[in-house]
């Protein structure tokens, strides 16, 4: 329902620029006023600075400017990115209230970034006709730390104390952006000034220490906006260099969707007429113009009309405001006309991620809604997503026609896939609703699910190399995403990717259906901890020596996965380790099968009504065991050893939550080996006698065993023990009732045989058997 190619081209309606049309002398002259702050008399500065109002910074804020301050951080050229950036939102906010009060705007209705380098006083402003910031937001923004990043960064530097070295550091302010506060890489003292609709004009000022906060005596010469003025420390001039900060602002900030204009010098030539008699006093008024010296003036006469005044060509060099970046937002443009690096430096200036992203996907959906997106998936994802699994995550930015509405709809993208980060920009939302509204429109819905499908669309479109990275990075999301997400169930079973006794490659479930034999009807699996341990399992001996491949569970997630997995291309799953197990084969192993059943049907009904009654739901003839005397498999609907592993590793799950003790005491099925020797061995002694007490604590152990293989948790360790250690007697002939041997001093404490400490953990019902071990001993 989408081409790429359909991207239509739109004009940004609002903040576009001409170059060339400030030329309004009365604009100009207002906003030199207002950035040359210094320009004002000693006499009004002395009086400004006794007025302020002096502040300190919060703490956090405190131990930020250190750090800042005296940070070796050489990349100290960010702080261009983040002030912009700071000056684009402030941009955002007020067209977005102009949407619902258009008189917002009228104050200035122009909307762009602009800078300018005063090389004379060694400040570099960064101004923009934003929203402003009231006396209050003064305070509140620009003296205490509010946003999570910062408090994020802060937190990171207590917990690392190896910050100390300066590396560390590097790596957290490039990551954090630190935000205004960069400022101070560069300068040492700044200076706000700032007019919000609301409230006067303020001046903010501050050398790092404290700040102070004054109404500016000139008025209200902004209109709108603000101005960042950056004195800027000696090391730092070269950040008045026109061309340092055009290099800068292409690098860190093309992206920005605001004309960001520079003011800047540019030569001009310019015909000049030549009077016959006032040739030097022309030439001396061109002069005046040249700010540089080595500007060249060509005369050039014109000879063949006499009649027209003659001109000369002068080379000037006249200031303007000059247009830096294209503000045409990257999403509308044709795909076929962005480059890779442009998608790649977008992702970049959106994420604050200094690496590439993995893949991206730009589109546009047509329908029911029509709306341009361009998503990314990151090549990482925060160490710490799991632990916020679920909370909100500010990733994806929603535009109205090109204007930036938020990026706090947490829910654009469903959990499982909160990693993807990009735009989603449309027609047809409205503009004039609250947030609130829009987040309930019944259009959001449609977008949010065509998101889902275009990501799903895009990971599928990952070629194999990048699809391993992508996998060990993403599974568990997509994992997740089967349990979460029913609508996409079957477009995400295609994207996992699991162990299998096929080879050391991951596999598909495709590829794995492609190799199925002729007669198999299921997708066998085993889930455990680890490869080691689920090859070695007794529920795969049988299959892999049939030559069936089994899938290997090996991460966490993987069995409640599959559970949530009814089936793939018409395949059912098979967990090897529950009931219902059966192998297809052929009419004469079946009528076999059924000879060894009827064969081993009195053991059977033995361990059922005797040796293990209490301890087994039932016993029944194995399909699936081939070296193993006997295994412990689960209940269709029961846990398996590695689910209980799993459930008793959760640390959120209480010891006394009903349906864990429900799932852990289920008794579960005994399957034997009819082909096993001890098997065969206990049917003759159970068949020559039912009453055998060998055979019956033969059959205990054997179960034990079992529940050990099988993965199940032992639940009487400390009994398990002393049958051993009582076999290990017998085998090295020592005799059962031989006594432990007593030092002289021990005997007082006789009784006590200290068992129970080794035991301590695992028992469960510790004092009764504790009891039992003393009789036997
Ligand atoms: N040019 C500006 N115009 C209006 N308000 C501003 C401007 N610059 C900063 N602010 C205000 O100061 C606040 C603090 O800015 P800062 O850059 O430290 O953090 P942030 O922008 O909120 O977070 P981050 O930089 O991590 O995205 C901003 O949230 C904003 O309210």
């Amino acid at each position: 329902d989408e081409s790429p190619e359909d991207v239509e081209t739109i004009d940004l309606d609002l903040g576009s620029f001409k170059e060339g049309s400030r030329t309004d002398a009365e604009t100009l002259k207002r906003e030199e006023e207002a950035i040359k702050l210094d320009g004002l008399s000693v006499a009004q500065m002395k009086e400004v600075r006794e007025k302020a109002e002096k502040f300190t910074f919060q703490t956090e804020v405190n131990r930020m400017m250190k750090l800042i301050i005296n940070s070796l951080y050489r990349n100290k050229e960010i702080f261009l990115r983040e002030l912009i950036s700071n000056a684009s939102d402030a941009i955002d906010k007020i067209r977005l209230l102009a949407l619902t009060n258009k008189g917002e705007l009228d104050t200035n209705p122009e909307l762009n970034i602009r800078i300018k380098a005063d090389k004379e006083n060694k400040i570099l402003h960064i101004m923009d006709s934003g929203i402003g910031m009231t006396h209050q937001d003064l305070i509140n923004n620009l003296g205490t730390i509010a946003k999570s990043g910062t408090a994020d960064f802060l937190s990171k530097m207590q917990d690392t104390s190896k910050t100390e070295s300066g590396q560390d550091l590097n790596d957290m302010i490039g990551q954090f952006g630190v935000g205004f506060y960069s400022a101070f890489l560069v300068a040492d003292r700044v200076v706000v000034t700032t007019k919000h609709n609301a409230d006067k004009q303020y001046i903010w000022e501050s050398d790092a220490n404290s700040f102070s906060i004054v109404e500016d005596p000139r008025g209200d010469t902004l209109k709108r906006g603000s101005i960042i003025s950056l004195h800027l420390k000696d090391e730092a001039q070269d950040f008045l260099e026109e061309d340092t900060v055009r290099e800068l602002i292409r690098k860190y900030s093309q992206f920005i969707n605001f004309p960001i204009l520079m003011w800047s010098s540019k030569t001009i030539e310019e015909d000049v007429p030549i009077e016959e008699d006032s040739t030097t006093e022309e030439s001396e008024k061109a002069e005046d113009n040249l700010e540089d010296s080595d500007d060249e003036a060509k005369v050039e006469e014109e000879s063949e009309n006499v009649d027209k005044p003659k001109t000369k060509k002068v080379s000037k060099t006249v200031w303007d405001w000059q247009l830096i970046n294209d503000s045409k937002p990257i999403w509308t443009r044709k795909p076929a006309d962005v480059t890779d690096d442009e998608y790649t430096e977008f992702y970049k200036t959106l994420t604050k991620d200094s690496s590439e992203p993995l893949t991206h996907t730009h589109f546009v959906a047509e329908g029911e809604v029509t709306f341009k997106s361009l998503l990314y998936i990151p090549k990482v994802q925060p160490s710490e997503s799991f632990n916020r699994y679920g909370t909100k995550a500010d990733n994806i930015k929603l535009y109205v026609r090109r204007v930036f509405i938020t990026d706090e709809f947490n829910d654009m993208m469903p959990n499982y896939l909160n990693f993807i980060r990009g735009v989603v920009d449309s027609d047809d939302l409205p503009l004039n609703v609250s947030r609130e509204t829009l987040q309930q429109h019944k259009l959001i819905k449609v977008i949010k699910k065509k998101l889902v499908r275009k990501v799903l669309d895009m990971i599928k479109k990952i070629d194999k190399d990048n699809y391993s990275k992508f996998w060990k990075e993403y599974s568990t999301n997509i994992k997740l995403g089967i349990m979460e997400d029913p609508s996409n169930r079957s477009r995400l079973a295609k994207l996992l990717r699991f162990q299998s006794s096929n080879g050391k490659d991951l596999t598909s479930l495709a590829e794995y259906v492609q190799r199925m034999k002729a007669k198999q009807e299921h997708i066998f699996f085993i889930a455990g901890a680890n490869r080691a341990e689920v090859e070695k399992s007794p529920f795969v001996e049988r299959l892999l020596s049939k030559g069936y491949e089994v899938l290997y569970l090996v991460e966490a997630v993987d069995e409640y996965c599959i559970s949530a997995l009814p089936e793939f291309d018409g395949k059912k799953f098979q967990n090897v380790a529950k009931e219902g197990f059966k192998l297809n084969e052929s009419e004469k192993s079946k009528s076999r099968f059924e000879e060894l059943k009827s064969t081993f049907e009195p053991l059977v009904k033995w361990l059922n009504e005797v040796a293990l009654k209490d301890k087994i739901l039932k016993a029944q003839v194995s399909e699936r065991l081939s070296n193993s005397p006997c295994a412990l498999v689960a209940g269709m609907f029961g846990w398996t050893g590695n689910m209980e592993r799993l459930a008793l590793s959760n640390a959120h799950q209480k010891s006394d939550d009903p349906q864990r003790s429900y799932y852990l005491n289920q008794k579960k099925t005994l399957e034997i080996n009819p082909r096993h020797p001890l098997i065969r061995e206990l049917l003759r002694r159970v068949e020559a006698d039912e009453a055998d007490s060998t055979a019956k604590d033969m059959a205990v152990m054997m179960f034990r065993t079992a529940t050990l293989r099988s993965g199940f948790m032992l639940q009487e360790t400390s009994d398990f023990a002393d049958t051993i250690e009582k076999m290990m007697r017998q085998s090295l002939g020592v005799p059962l009732d031989e006594q432990i041997e007593l030092d002289e001093d021990d005997e007082d404490i006789a009784g006590d045989t200290g068992n129970d400490e080794e035991n301590d953990n695992l028992s469960e019902n510790k004092d009764s058997e504790d009891d039992e071990v003393h009789d036997e001993l």
